[in-house]
């Protein structure tokens, strides 16, 4: 059996009186991609802040890189995460914010210049590396969180909207570098609403909507489940999957109704 790299059993979190994640059950694969779609406010900020043990769980469990998220000290070194906007060191050059960064990760002189440098270099931020980040363009803080997330080499990565914000040679890098990543064996959870980047790399898709998993399985399975027969393409799907959860919430209650009068039948 694969080994899994992110395993939850029914994790929900309610805010108030929102249900932000309802009884969210996923298995992801070491070293696969997972690709994690949904409409706004539909619950990926809230899983992936669950998964990174930066929220506690209403209820449910969650275990990331063989660790339950309630052990956020065991977790850190094995995760990286992006969020959609990563917190950046105004101050601080982007250099000196890598190498804080990767200080606090517990890395040594030598690994931890050759990463910045290299990191650098490869998403063309050598020439703006010792300039200030508040000078830095939303584009540019991007990357510098993106390099911050890997830094330390994690078994896991959680990226939120990874290409936002970033012009098209920056947004192959961030495709080249999650595709490397998966020959290392590195696992990738992967949130955004550019459907080509999940059509491209995922290995498999969960769709949510309203807090809840709507729909799985690989870009190919999603789009010949189309309703109509047809082979759709992924927004098909997104836009059908996601349609009206009021309207899929009368659905199935009008099934459990059907079903429960055939049981009296
Ligand atoms: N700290 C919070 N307190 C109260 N409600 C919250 C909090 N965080 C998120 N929510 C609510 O939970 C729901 C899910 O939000 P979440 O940010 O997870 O969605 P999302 O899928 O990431 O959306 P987007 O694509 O717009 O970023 C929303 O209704 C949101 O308003």
């Amino acid at each position: 059996m694969t080994d899994l790299a992110i395993e939850t059993d029914g994790l929900t979190k309610q805010f108030d009186d929102e249900l932000a994640v309802e009884d969210l059950t996923l298995q992801v694969p070491e070293g696969s991609i997972y690709g994690f779609l949904g409409p706004n406010g539909a619950g990926k900020t809230t899983t992936m802040r669950l998964l990174t043990s930066l929220t506690a769980p209403t209820s449910g469990t969650a275990t990331v890189a063989d660790v339950p998220v309630a052990d956020r000290p065991a977790l850190a070194p094995k995760i990286g995460y992006l969020p959609t906007d990563p917190p950046v060191f105004e101050e601080l050059t982007g250099r000196e914010q890598l190498h804080h960064v990767a200080r606090l990760h517990g890395l040594d002189d030598e690994t931890r210049t050759e990463r910045v440098r290299d990191h650098l270099e490869r998403f063309d931020l050598q020439s703006a590396a010792d300039r200030r980040v508040a000078s830095y363009s939303t584009g540019m803080r991007k990357k510098l969180g993106l390099i911050g997330a890997v830094l330390h080499d994690p078994d896991v990565v959680l990226f939120d909207e990874p290409t936002s914000g970033l012009d098209p040679r920056a947004a192959r890098t961030v495709r080249d570098t999650v595709a490397e990543m998966t020959t290392r064996d590195v696992t990738v959870f992967l949130s955004t609403h550019i459907l080509d980047v999940v059509e491209e790399l995922a290995d498999s898709v969960g769709v949510i909507d309203d807090g809840v998993l709507v729909a799985e399985g690989s870009p190919e399975e999603l789009k010949a489940r189309k309703e109509d027969g047809a082979h759709g393409d992924l927004e098909d799907v997104f836009l059908q999957v996601t349609g009206d959860a009021d309207e899929r919430t009368a659905r199935s209650d009008r099934e459990v109704a059907t079903a429960g009068s055939e049981d009296v039948r």
